[in-house]
């Protein structure tokens, strides 16, 4: 089994022995939990905008959820042996001490929500990988660890907004009373897995490279980073974060427990079953696929990222390393934009307004986006016409937020200051141009940018230190594509994408679209596949080492892996048509030095750097344009350093040659702050199909100060229906679970309390108000409105809905909404009757205030 908790979703795959995908499930926070907790996109954000994050609570109860549903549904868990899984990346949990025990002490007849939530969390929230709010912190490792190649040398990557050494130094400046009182640190992969084995478990030793506190060749916590991450030069504070942190789980196939006896008795999972460490979603993503050297994996979800295994570890600020999840000898390499789908999903709606098409679907909505990008009649590199489209602050090192559109002409190749030979490129912006073009540009830059960007590390896969011409372009190539994600849906992108790409097939084969399912649980639920199986091994030859049976987890899923899940197709190769495109998008990029985005404070957050006065069609309404990146932190010298440094480094020749005019930009002031479109990211973690579950919401309104302060008295809610039978199969019999299996029990459980009572009162008036020729039912629900955030609603409705809970008292039934469940529980419902008012009144032990007109109320 597989576990995703992604930003938006909790996704769970489960397949058998043999690598066969069987099932999905998943809860969407948005659908489930949007109305009470105010989240968009599965995240929160500060009035500013800087801070973007979750409230934990949401993740435990879609854990009760999920599970529920599949309990619900007939799940066999007894069959599952294994369970492992990925998470967003960076975040960080701070458990309490009480947590410990709390786990470990889990009562089956409650849910997990009801037990954790009170008191195992020292902050209630978990910064998400969006936030950018620890500009200072950045600022402050980078100068500590000497410069940010110093810092991506030990770390794998430069300081970032997002990872957890700077996010847990702004907690440490801002809180530290709090940080102090925390037992243990955590990344949300080791979150989820420590809610399964009941206990703490530590941080996966891949995920921990997302942190910037961990030394990757020495593989062990870098004290360095720690010193820097606590603030402090007291050896004391230092030993104190470490043991906040716990040891890495280091990477290997065996197991960090089993399943708490918690899911045994509730859902009937097997008491061997085993957890496998949790890994991040992009680690687990590349365990979804056959990868070899040289591939690329593009996963097209709501950021692009580009992602490769590689043996080599060679550091650099301008992308991420990780050790890869299953061998400490592999590294894998990461440049992950956050300008994905967001700029093509505009581009298709204007397109879709301009020739008035309202598709239902996705499919039918990308239709003339499709024969645009297809066709020949608006071309945009091959008119030399060149678009970037950086719409949101960029996550991705040195780019600026900014929408740019150029013609450019190509001159003759002229040596440089640094006695390399450069074509010349001549840039004219532009202001506006039909939507048409941008259809075509924005996929071509996007992929011009995956090249340019992951030709380092290709490079040096292949000890490639030549420039990028036409004699060492094959070694440039990548070996095979393989496309992930929402958009990989669209052959119309992929080819595109492909073509520019490109790769060493010389039959224009060897690109590949997976067609199955969310990538980062499959990969999650292959890794618990390939752990069990080499457990098993271990068990009967002794230890890892000595069983000689050991299988890498490479040659296990090539062995299983079934091609059938992809689907192959062919492109013209246009590589070499498309090498000045790496040219003419560097020549844009710099040329932005000349754009009205002023700037010369470190850190600006804010920058629109459109060109063109009047916005054209396309953006203009809501063209707000926030610069987060990395590059925007950096000042003058900065930027100029980072060029200069690059220079002298193994990159040096792969590198984005970028002269010391670049930096110009970043010495002019920007008057206009802009605020980030809210819509600026999901999840990018799904890749295909998905069951959608119309779970029950057992919703709260979060507070949303820190610390944690939440009260909660409230009642189990596992499904009481007996399960369905499902299939589930486990052809191959040499391989399928065999160990006896407790027998499936249908467990019905009751709420510990009434879920709410009626007064004499109320009785009366509701036999009244039931009491019609054509029987009606009151349904209970509650709505967002009023000064203090919700308030009852009584309807009349012939039947329940499908969670809907009945409350039968003195022959009178009422229906509860199921989302109303965690707002009212253990309410008295009172009729009264005078001359100031007739009405309902609630009370509710759960209010934590009413508002001053008494209409609505706050749990
Ligand atoms: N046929 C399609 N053509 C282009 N883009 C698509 C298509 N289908 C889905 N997408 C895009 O994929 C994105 C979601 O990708 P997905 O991998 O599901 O998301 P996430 O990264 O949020 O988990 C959406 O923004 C959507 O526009
Ligand atoms: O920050 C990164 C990688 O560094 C992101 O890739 C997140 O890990 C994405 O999480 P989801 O949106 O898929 O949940």
């Amino acid at each position: 089994m597989g576990f995703d908790l992604s930003t938006q979703e909790l996704k769970v795959v489960v397949t058998d022995l043999n690598l066969s995908h069987n099932q999905t499930y998943s809860v969407s926070f948005d659908k489930e939990f949007a109305e009470v907790y105010k989240i968009k996109n599965g995240v929160l954000k500060s009035d500013d905008g800087n801070e973007i994050f979750t409230p934990i609570e949401i993740w435990i109860k879609s854990l009760d959820l999920i599970l529920g549903k599949m309990w619900e549904d007939g799940f066999p868990f007894n069959k599952v042996r294994g369970i492992s899984g990925s998470c967003q990346q960076h975040g960080t949990v701070f458990w309490s001490k009480e947590s410990k025990t709390i786990l470990k002490t889990l009562d089956w007849r409650s849910s997990l929500f009801e037990q954790i939530i009170p008191r195992c969390f020292i902050f209630e929230n978990c910064s998400n990988w969006q936030d950018h709010s620890t500009k200072k912190e950045l600022m402050y490792f980078e100068e500590k660890a000497g410069s940010k190649e110093k810092l991506a040398e030990v770390s794998g990557s430069r300081a970032h907004y997002r990872f957890s050494g700077p996010q847990i130094l702004k907690k440490i400046r801002k809180s530290y009373n709090e940080y102090d009182k925390t037992y243990r640190i955590t990344l949300i992969s080791n979150f989820l897995s420590s809610l399964l084995i009941g206990g703490l478990s530590r941080i996966d030793e891949s995920d921990a490279c997302g942190m910037n506190l961990y030394d990757i060749k020495s593989k062990k916590w870098s004290r360095e980073l720690l010193k820097i991450a606590c603030n402090s030069g007291n050896e004391k504070e230092i030993d104190k974060l470490k043991t906040k942190l716990d040891d890495v789980e280091h990477i290997s196939s065996k197991s960090i427990g089993n399943i708490s006896d918690y899911y045994v008795k509730r859902y009937g999972f097997n008491n061997q079953c085993k957890i496998y460490s949790f890994t991040g979603d992009n680690l687990a993503t590349i365990m979804s696929l056959p990868l070899k050297k040289n591939d690329l994996l593009i996963s097209l979800g709501t950021s692009t990222t580009v992602l490769i295994v590689t043996k080599k570890y060679v550091p650099s600020s301008l992308y991420h390393l990780f050790l890869h999840p299953t061998n400490r000898n592999l590294y894998m390499g990461m440049i992950c934009y956050c300008n994905g789908a967001l700029p093509r999903n505009d581009i298709k709606d204007e397109i879709n307004l301009k020739y008035r098409v309202r598709g239902d679907k996705e499919k039918d909505e990308w239709s003339i986006f499709n024969r645009i990008l297809d066709g020949n009649k608006y071309q945009a590199f091959k008119e030399q016409k060149m678009g970037v489209y950086f719409k949101y602050g960029e996550i991705i090192p040195n780019a600026l937020a900014q929408i740019k559109r150029v013609e450019f002409q190509i001159g003759k190749k002229e040596k440089t200051k640094r006695e390399k030979t450069k074509r010349k490129i001549l840039l004219k912006n532009i202001e506006k141009w039909d939507v048409e073009y941008d259809v075509k540009g924005v996929v071509e830059s996007q992929a011009v940018s995956c090249r340019m960007r992951s030709r380092p590390m290709i490079a040096n896969e292949n000890d490639n230190k030549s420039e990028e011409t036409s004699d060492s372009a094959k070694e440039m190539k990548p070996n095979r594509i393989f496309y992930v994600g929402g958009g990989s849906n669209n052959q119309s992108i992929i080819n595109c994408f492909s073509k520019i790409l490109a790769n060493q097939s010389p039959d224009n084969k060897g690109f590949y679209k997976n067609s199955e399912a969310n990538g980062c649980a499959l990969g999650g639920a292959y890794k618990a596949s390939w752990s069990y199986f080499n457990e098993e091994q271990m068990q009967e030859g002794g230890s890892e080492a000595k069983s000689g049976n050991y299988i890498e987890f490479e040659d296990y899923l090539n062995s299983k892996f079934n091609w059938n899940t992809l689907l192959e197709f062919e492109v013209e190769d246009e590589w070499e048509q498309y090498q000045p495109g790496v040219e003419v998008l560097e020549e844009t990029l710099k040329d932005s030095s000349h754009s009205k985005s002023n700037n010369s404070k470190r850190f600006l957050q804010t920058v629109p750097t459109m060109n063109h006065k009047k916005p054209a069609t396309y953006f203009s309404s809501d063209f707000k344009s926030q610069i987060t990146s990395d590059l925007a932190r950096d000042d003058n010298s900065n930027i100029a350093n980072e060029f200069n440094s690059l220079a002298g480094s193994k990159w040096a020749k792969h590198s984005l040659p970028f002269s010391r005019s670049f930096a110009d930009l970043f010495n002019k002031k920007n008057n206009s702050i802009l605020n980030r479109n809210s819509n600026i990211l999901q999840s990018k973690s799904s890749l295909l199909t998905n069951i959608n579950l119309n779970g029950k919401s057992l919703n709260k309104p979060t507070n949303l100060n820190n610390p944690i302060k939440i009260k909660t008295d409230l009642n189990s809610t596992l499904p009481n229906k007996s399960p369905a039978p499902i299939s589930f199969s486990s052809s191959n019999s040499t391989t399928s679970p065999t160990a006896p299996l407790p027998s499936r029990r249908r467990r019905v459980l009751k709420p510990r309390k009434a879920l709410i009572t009626l007064t004499p009162n109320a009785v009366n008036h509701l036999k009244n108000l039931l009491n019609q020729p054509t029987p009606k039912l009151i349904r209970i629900g509650v709505q967002n409105r009023g000064c203090s955030g919700l308030t009852y609603n009584l309807t009349y409705v012939d039947k329940p809905q499908k969670f809907d809970e009945i409350i039968q008292q003195d022959d009178v039934q009422v229906i509860i909404d199921s989302k109303a469940l965690f707002s009212i529980v253990g309410s008295e419902m009172d009729w009264i009757d005078n001359k100031l008012s007739s009405k309902f009144v609630f009370k509710n032990p759960n209010s934590k205030g009413t508002c001053g007109c008494g209409e609505s109320f706050m749990v």
